[in-house]
């Protein structure tokens, strides 16, 4: 068994996720992506982020018919912000039988040199990489742990849906509808 951990903020989930998740199952060895909400990144503010649990619910909401996709909280019970290696080498410790691989975009590779100790993630896990529009340039395309998965570009992300609840905007399909409807009955960057 092969697991995508599937790092993110979610905030929120949005297609972008889901169908980069599903690709990534279906046209790669992994057998399964989990999304592990991140309750804060340490490269993101908190003042714009919607609080942990909230996210963590739209994500249930949103993979909740797809067998292949799982969800977990680690990071909320681990240190903050949400440093990946921190939270590899938990999980590694607690299943060490499990085989794990990062399932990311592009966008986040452009920026990957900055993270905590990323030779040593490159070192003991795959990064499975989705591209991603207005990606700058970046030094690991050609790393042999970098697998690229081959995908139509979306040029979707949650700023984008943020941006359109404020302004009263359609999001309508940009996001499942059991994660509208918990942005509208909740209220949700409103
Ligand atoms: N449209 C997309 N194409 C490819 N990868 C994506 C896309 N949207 C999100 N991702 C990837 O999903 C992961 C989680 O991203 P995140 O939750 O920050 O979404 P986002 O849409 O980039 O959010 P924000 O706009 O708030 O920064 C990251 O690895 C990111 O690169
Ligand atoms: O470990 C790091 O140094 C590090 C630096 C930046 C981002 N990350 C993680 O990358 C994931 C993607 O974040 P985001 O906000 O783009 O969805 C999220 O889980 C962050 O905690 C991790």
């Amino acid at each position: 068994m092969k697991v995508g951990l599937f790092f993110g903020s979610f905030n929120p989930i949005h297609v972008g996720h889901l169908i980069l998740a599903n690709v990534a199952v279906e046209s790669t060895d992994l057998n399964k992506v989990c999304f592990v909400v991140s309750p804060q990144n340490p490269f993101k503010k908190r003042s714009s982020l919607l609080h942990e649990f909230d996210r963590l619910d739209m994500v249930r909401a949103a993979i909740h018919d797809n067998p292949n996709f799982e969800v977990s909280d680690i990071e909320f019970h681990l240190p903050q912000p949400s440093y990946t290696i921190d939270t590899l080498t938990y999980l590694q410790e607690k299943y060490p039988k499990r085989r794990f691989a990062l399932l990311m975009g592009e966008d986040n590779l452009a920026h990957f040199h900055k993270w905590k100790n990323y030779e040593q993630i490159l070192e003991y896990y795959e990064l499975y990489v989705y591209p991603r529009p207005h990606t700058p340039e970046h030094g690991f395309r050609e790393h042999p742990k970098v697998h690229y998965i081959e995908a139509p570009l979306l040029d979707i992300s949650a700023t984008y849906i943020r941006q359109c609840i404020q302004e009263g905007r359609s999001i309508r399909y940009m996001v499942t509808e059991p994660v509208a409807e918990l942005i509208y009955s909740r209220k949700y960057y409103h």
